[in-house]
């Protein structure tokens, strides 16, 4: 229930932030798809961040398994398995934890609907661990999207801790290469500022949010259906299913909320036969549909819930008001690795889509 997702390129998430690993099942992937394992390895090793600890305390290796459906080097048209373990989880932190629910994290809800038997031991199902099998499964789904329609898909920071970057002109090559630096931000004096931050928030015991942004090349015309399955109405869901989000907005977003007409709609003009918006600030669709132009939209993360500040919580087993402080390991943000996981989202959606348009047969090669 829930962990599914996907219709024709379908993505099955398993495991949880303390047990042996976690993972993920990738069925319709077509045959004949080109696997290069080190760029699965390349793209988790993107979501360490353990050059800045205070992301990724816990920074695991990241070893991964394929268990299935790649033989020679290529897919075979069967469900892909890959196993990522768990290697350095520390459990004894969460034992004065137990039916104390961490205000901001799932705790509370876990137990509301599945009793005791829920896993709170760092974040159980609904941690940031759980982000890792979708890194695999967007590594994979990149893959295709480059050897079929050649899609790219990037992402990076625009705000973290309250510091956003000042730059508007920047490209797609400007985005992809941000993750070269300690923090995935086009603006270089936006990364040391937002480092700042990020180290005093800690001292102070504290985390904070941030806004990520995923951009495409242009997307081939078609993909997205009316009118229930719209493009951005499953982009919207990808991403609203990583733990922390509060929010997306395409294009220009909310921003288009406060504009004129005349100001908002992107000039349909021609460009090399092709009719072509002039300034795609909608962000890539229109009617639910891509349109031959990149897409682009925005997604907010709140502030980690973990914290070393003391906090108001019940305690379940008495029923009685409790205060807890967290002492074991936490991201200061989740927004860095979790943009990573929208950008893998978006490429998951894109394949299911594309093969959904019939733009991608079941062996792209045979
Ligand atoms: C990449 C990532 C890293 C996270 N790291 C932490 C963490 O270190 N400590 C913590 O308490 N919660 C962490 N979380 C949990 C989330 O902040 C959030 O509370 C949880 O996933 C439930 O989110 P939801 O209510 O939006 O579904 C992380 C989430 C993500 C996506
Ligand atoms: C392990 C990761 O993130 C974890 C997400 C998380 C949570 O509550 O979501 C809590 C922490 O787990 P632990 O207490 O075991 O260190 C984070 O480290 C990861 O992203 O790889």
């Amino acid at each position: 229930m829930g962990s599914v997702f996907g219709r024709m390129f379908r993505v099955m998430s398993f495991g949880e932030s303390h047990g042996p690993a976690v993972g993920v099942v990738v069925d319709g992937v077509p045959a004949g798809v080109v696997i290069d394992e080190s760029f699965i390895g390349r793209e988790l090793g993107r979501r360490r961040f353990c050059q800045l600890p205070i992301l990724n305390p816990r920074c695991e290796d990241e070893e991964f398994q394929i268990l299935s459906g790649v033989k020679d080097g290529f897919t075979e048209g069967t469900p892909i398995a890959v196993v990522v373990w768990n290697k350095r989880a520390i459990s004894d932190y969460y034992n004065e934890l137990w039916m104390k629910p961490r205000p901001g994290h799932a705790d509370l809800a876990y137990y509301l609907k599945f009793g005791r038997f829920y896993d709170h031991r760092g974040g159980g199902r609904a941690s940031g661990r759980e982000t890792v099998a979708r890194i695999v499964a967007g590594a994979i789904a990149k893959t295709v999207l480059k050897q079929t329609i050649n899609v790219d898909v990037a992402s990076h920071l625009v705000e973290l801790g309250g510091v956003a970057i000042s730059r508007e002109d920047y490209t797609f090559e400007d985005v992809v290469k941000s993750w070269e630096k300690p923090l995935p931000m086009v603006d270089d004096d936006a990364v040391r500022r937002t480092i700042d931050v990020l180290v005093n928030t800690v001292k102070e015991g504290d985390s904070v949010g941030g806004i990520g942004e995923v951009l495409t090349t242009e997307v081939p015309p078609g993909l997205g259906e009316p009118v229930f399955d719209k493009l951005k109405a499953d982009l919207a869901k990808a991403v609203m299913s990583i733990g922390s989000t509060v929010g997306v907005e395409f294009g220009l977003g909310f921003r288009l909320a406060r504009m004129k007409g005349s100001e908002a709609n992107d000039q349909i003009v021609l460009r090399n036969g092709r009719p072509r918006l002039e300034t795609n600030r909608v962000g890539g669709t229109l009617g639910g549909m891509s349109i031959g132009e990149p897409i682009r939209f925005r997604v907010a993360f709140r502030p980690t819930p973990s914290i070393r500040k003391p906090q108001r919580t019940v305690d379940l087993e008495r029923m009685t008001e409790a205060v807890i402080t967290f002492r074991g390991r936490y991201d200061v943000s989740t927004a860095p690795k979790a943009i990573l996981a929208a950008e893998a989202m978006t490429a998951i959606v894109l394949v299911d889509h594309a093969m959904r348009a019939g733009l991608i047969p079941r062996a792209i090669r045979k």
